[in-house]
Protein backbone atom coordinates (compact mmCIF):
# COMPACT_ATOMS: atom_id res chain seq x y z
CA UNK A 1 0.00 0.00 0.00
CA UNK A 2 2.79 2.65 0.97
CA UNK A 3 6.62 2.38 -0.19
CA UNK A 4 8.79 5.05 1.19
CA UNK A 5 12.30 4.96 -0.57
CA UNK A 6 15.02 6.91 0.76
CA UNK A 7 13.02 9.54 1.96
CA UNK A 8 15.04 12.82 3.43
CA UNK A 9 13.38 15.93 3.65
CA UNK A 10 15.01 19.57 4.12
CA UNK A 11 13.81 22.66 5.07
CA UNK A 12 14.95 25.71 4.35
CA UNK A 13 17.45 23.88 1.81
CA UNK A 14 20.12 26.28 0.66
CA UNK A 15 19.96 28.56 3.34
CA UNK A 16 21.85 29.25 6.48
CA UNK A 17 19.24 27.71 8.81
CA UNK A 18 18.72 24.78 6.84
CA UNK A 19 17.61 21.51 8.78
CA UNK A 20 17.51 18.01 7.94
CA UNK A 21 14.47 16.89 9.70
CA UNK A 22 14.24 13.17 7.54
CA UNK A 23 17.29 11.43 6.76
CA UNK A 24 16.97 8.55 3.79
CA UNK A 25 13.98 6.96 5.38
CA UNK A 26 12.33 3.95 3.96
CA UNK A 27 9.17 2.13 4.98
CA UNK A 28 7.14 -0.48 3.43
CA UNK A 29 3.44 -0.47 5.07
CA UNK A 30 0.84 -3.23 4.08
CA UNK A 31 -3.14 -2.88 3.04
CA UNK A 32 -4.72 -2.95 6.49
CA UNK A 33 -1.66 -2.64 8.94
CA UNK A 34 -2.19 -0.56 12.17
CA UNK A 35 1.34 1.52 12.24
CA UNK A 36 2.69 3.60 15.47
CA UNK A 37 4.94 5.86 14.79
CA UNK A 38 7.05 6.67 18.06
CA UNK A 39 9.88 9.21 19.03
CA UNK A 40 10.36 11.91 21.18
CA UNK A 41 9.04 15.43 19.73
CA UNK A 42 11.21 17.29 16.87
CA UNK A 43 11.87 13.05 15.73
CA UNK A 44 10.46 13.84 12.36
CA UNK A 45 6.72 11.65 13.22
CA UNK A 46 4.68 14.71 11.58
CA UNK A 47 7.32 15.50 8.84
CA UNK A 48 6.76 12.32 7.90
CA UNK A 49 3.08 11.95 7.58
CA UNK A 50 2.82 14.99 5.87
CA UNK A 51 4.67 13.88 2.86
CA UNK A 52 2.16 10.40 3.27
CA UNK A 53 -0.75 12.71 2.57
CA UNK A 54 1.21 15.04 -0.30
CA UNK A 55 0.89 17.96 2.44
CA UNK A 56 4.15 18.57 1.67
CA UNK A 57 7.15 17.10 -0.87
CA UNK A 58 10.21 15.38 -0.32
CA UNK A 59 13.87 16.55 -1.05
CA UNK A 60 14.45 13.37 -2.53
CA UNK A 61 13.43 10.12 -2.43
CA UNK A 62 10.22 8.43 -3.66
CA UNK A 63 6.66 7.86 -1.74
CA UNK A 64 4.01 5.35 -4.14
CA UNK A 65 0.52 5.02 -2.43
CA UNK A 66 -1.81 2.89 -3.86
CA UNK A 67 0.82 2.05 -6.32
CA UNK A 68 0.65 6.03 -7.29
CA UNK A 69 4.13 8.23 -6.92
CA UNK A 70 3.04 11.10 -4.72
CA UNK A 71 6.32 12.59 -3.65
CA UNK A 72 6.35 14.44 -7.20
CA UNK A 73 2.61 15.40 -7.65
CA UNK A 74 1.39 18.95 -8.60
CA UNK A 75 -0.33 21.01 -6.02
CA UNK A 76 -3.71 20.40 -7.39
CA UNK A 77 -3.47 16.42 -7.70
CA UNK A 78 -2.03 16.22 -4.33
CA UNK A 79 -6.07 17.56 -3.05
CA UNK A 80 -7.44 15.33 -5.63
CA UNK A 81 -5.21 12.45 -4.19
CA UNK A 82 -5.77 13.63 -0.28
CA UNK A 83 -9.52 13.69 -1.22
CA UNK A 84 -9.93 10.67 -2.61
CA UNK A 85 -7.81 8.19 -0.31
CA UNK A 86 -6.72 9.67 2.95
CA UNK A 87 -8.34 10.70 6.22
CA UNK A 88 -6.40 12.62 8.54
CA UNK A 89 -6.71 13.59 12.62
CA UNK A 90 -4.67 16.08 13.83
CA UNK A 91 -3.45 16.82 17.84
CA UNK A 92 -5.65 20.12 18.08
CA UNK A 93 -8.63 18.82 15.51
CA UNK A 94 -8.78 21.37 12.85
CA UNK A 95 -11.92 21.71 13.08
CA UNK A 96 -13.75 25.17 11.41
CA UNK A 97 -14.97 26.10 15.36
CA UNK A 98 -18.00 28.20 14.14
CA UNK A 99 -20.03 25.66 11.76
CA UNK A 100 -21.69 22.96 13.21
CA UNK A 101 -20.32 19.17 13.31
CA UNK A 102 -22.32 17.95 10.38
CA UNK A 103 -20.80 21.47 8.31
CA UNK A 104 -17.55 20.45 9.49
CA UNK A 105 -18.24 16.68 8.24
CA UNK A 106 -18.77 17.93 4.45
CA UNK A 107 -16.39 19.69 4.17
CA UNK A 108 -14.14 16.97 2.45
CA UNK A 109 -17.02 16.76 0.21
CA UNK A 110 -17.51 20.17 -1.22
CA UNK A 111 -15.99 19.94 -4.41
CA UNK A 112 -16.91 16.21 -4.95
CA UNK A 113 -19.65 17.04 -7.16
CA UNK A 114 -21.98 14.47 -5.59
CA UNK A 115 -25.38 15.61 -5.20
CA UNK A 116 -26.26 17.31 -1.68
CA UNK A 117 -28.58 14.48 -0.50
CA UNK A 118 -26.04 12.39 -1.25
CA UNK A 119 -22.99 14.01 0.76
CA UNK A 120 -25.60 14.36 3.35
CA UNK A 121 -26.38 10.72 3.88
CA UNK A 122 -22.50 10.32 3.39
CA UNK A 123 -22.23 12.53 6.14
CA UNK A 124 -25.02 10.93 8.69
CA UNK A 125 -22.75 7.37 8.37
CA UNK A 126 -19.87 9.20 9.29
CA UNK A 127 -21.32 10.57 12.40
CA UNK A 128 -22.45 7.74 13.15
CA UNK A 129 -19.54 5.54 13.26
CA UNK A 130 -17.74 8.85 15.01
CA UNK A 131 -20.94 8.53 17.73
CA UNK A 132 -21.08 12.24 17.38
CA UNK A 133 -24.25 12.03 15.29
CA UNK A 134 -26.61 13.25 18.16
CA UNK A 135 -24.36 17.25 17.92
CA UNK A 136 -24.87 17.14 14.23
CA UNK A 137 -26.61 20.64 14.22
CA UNK A 138 -24.23 21.96 17.16
CA UNK A 139 -21.78 24.27 16.90
CA UNK A 140 -18.17 22.67 17.28
CA UNK A 141 -16.92 25.78 20.02
CA UNK A 142 -19.48 24.42 22.06
CA UNK A 143 -18.20 20.12 21.60
CA UNK A 144 -15.95 18.74 24.80
CA UNK A 145 -12.21 17.81 23.37
CA UNK A 146 -13.90 13.84 23.24
CA UNK A 147 -16.70 15.42 20.79
CA UNK A 148 -14.44 17.34 18.75
CA UNK A 149 -12.01 14.51 18.43
CA UNK A 150 -15.41 12.55 17.56
CA UNK A 151 -15.97 15.39 14.76
CA UNK A 152 -12.57 15.10 13.58
CA UNK A 153 -12.65 11.35 12.98
CA UNK A 154 -16.31 11.96 10.91
CA UNK A 155 -14.98 14.55 9.01
CA UNK A 156 -11.92 11.83 8.61
CA UNK A 157 -14.00 9.22 7.80
CA UNK A 158 -16.53 10.80 5.60
CA UNK A 159 -15.24 9.63 1.57
CA UNK A 160 -14.35 6.47 3.12
CA UNK A 161 -10.59 6.84 2.54
CA UNK A 162 -8.84 3.59 2.74
CA UNK A 163 -5.53 5.17 4.42
CA UNK A 164 -5.97 7.21 7.86
CA UNK A 165 -3.65 9.29 9.46
CA UNK A 166 -2.98 10.27 12.79
CA UNK A 167 -0.68 12.96 14.60
CA UNK A 168 -0.74 12.77 17.99
CA UNK A 169 -5.02 12.11 18.07
CA UNK A 170 -5.05 11.87 21.98
CA UNK A 171 -2.91 14.36 23.35
CA UNK A 172 -5.99 16.78 24.02
CA UNK A 173 -7.72 14.00 25.00
CA UNK A 174 -8.09 12.83 28.73
CA UNK A 175 -7.58 8.76 29.38
CA UNK A 176 -11.47 7.69 29.60
CA UNK A 177 -11.69 9.72 25.54
CA UNK A 178 -7.97 8.14 24.67
CA UNK A 179 -9.75 4.85 25.42
CA UNK A 180 -12.57 5.21 23.53
CA UNK A 181 -10.74 6.85 20.53
CA UNK A 182 -8.38 3.65 20.63
CA UNK A 183 -11.72 1.08 20.43
CA UNK A 184 -13.10 3.39 17.13
CA UNK A 185 -9.02 2.80 15.60
CA UNK A 186 -9.83 -0.81 16.22
CA UNK A 187 -13.19 -0.85 14.42
CA UNK A 188 -11.42 0.88 11.86
CA UNK A 189 -8.51 -1.76 11.64
CA UNK A 190 -11.47 -4.76 11.55
CA UNK A 191 -12.99 -2.49 8.49
CA UNK A 192 -9.82 -2.87 6.47
CA UNK A 193 -8.39 0.77 6.55
CA UNK A 194 -4.51 1.02 6.62
CA UNK A 195 -3.66 3.38 9.80
CA UNK A 196 -0.24 5.41 10.63
CA UNK A 197 -1.07 6.54 13.72
CA UNK A 198 2.19 9.23 15.70
CA UNK A 199 1.68 9.26 19.24
CA UNK A 200 4.14 9.37 22.56
CA UNK A 201 0.74 7.80 24.17
CA UNK A 202 2.01 4.72 26.42
CA UNK A 203 -1.69 3.33 25.85
CA UNK A 204 -0.77 2.93 22.18
CA UNK A 205 1.67 0.38 23.39
CA UNK A 206 0.97 -3.63 22.88
CA UNK A 207 -2.06 -3.11 21.56
CA UNK A 208 -3.41 -6.05 19.59
CA UNK A 209 -4.27 -4.70 16.45
CA UNK A 210 -1.43 -2.75 16.01
CA UNK A 211 1.36 -4.49 13.30
CA UNK A 212 4.27 -2.20 14.06
CA UNK A 213 5.64 0.22 16.05
CA UNK A 214 8.10 2.34 14.03
CA UNK A 215 10.44 4.00 16.14
CA UNK A 216 11.82 7.77 15.13
CA UNK A 217 15.24 9.32 16.25
CA UNK A 218 16.52 12.39 14.77
CA UNK A 219 15.27 11.98 11.80
CA UNK A 220 15.46 8.03 11.03
CA UNK A 221 14.19 4.79 12.00
CA UNK A 222 15.77 3.24 14.61
CA UNK A 223 14.09 0.53 15.26
CA UNK A 224 10.74 -1.34 13.64
CA UNK A 225 9.42 -3.80 15.67
CA UNK A 226 6.70 -5.85 14.70
N1 LIG B 1 8.47 24.13 8.16
C1 LIG B 1 9.56 23.85 8.88
N2 LIG B 1 10.68 24.61 8.79
C2 LIG B 1 11.80 24.32 9.51
N3 LIG B 1 11.91 23.28 10.36
C3 LIG B 1 10.83 22.50 10.50
C4 LIG B 1 9.60 22.73 9.79
N4 LIG B 1 8.72 21.77 10.13
C5 LIG B 1 9.34 20.98 11.03
N5 LIG B 1 10.61 21.40 11.24
C6 LIG B 1 11.60 20.80 12.15
O1 LIG B 1 11.74 19.43 11.80
C7 LIG B 1 11.91 18.62 12.97
C8 LIG B 1 10.90 17.49 12.95
O2 LIG B 1 9.62 18.05 13.21
P1 LIG B 1 8.30 17.15 13.31
O3 LIG B 1 7.16 18.08 13.51
O4 LIG B 1 8.25 16.23 12.15
O5 LIG B 1 8.60 16.32 14.64
P2 LIG B 1 7.64 15.37 15.48
O6 LIG B 1 8.42 14.14 15.76
O7 LIG B 1 6.34 15.23 14.78
O8 LIG B 1 7.45 16.20 16.80
P3 LIG B 1 6.13 16.38 17.75
O9 LIG B 1 5.98 15.08 18.44
O10 LIG B 1 6.53 17.51 18.64
O11 LIG B 1 4.99 16.74 16.84
C9 LIG B 1 11.77 19.55 14.15
O12 LIG B 1 13.06 19.87 14.64
C10 LIG B 1 11.10 20.79 13.60
O13 LIG B 1 11.51 21.96 14.27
Amino acid sequence: MIEIENVSKIFNEGEEQAFSALKSVSLTVGKGETIILSGVSGSGKSTLLSLIAALDKPSSGKIIVGGELISKLPDLHASAYRAKHIGVVFQHFNLLEDLSVEENVIVPLIHSGLPLATIQKMAQKSMQSAAIEHKATQSVNRLSGGEKQRCAIARALVHDPELILCDEPTANLDRANSLKFIEMLEMLHGMGKTMIVATHDPLFEALSFVSRVVHMEDGKIVDNVR
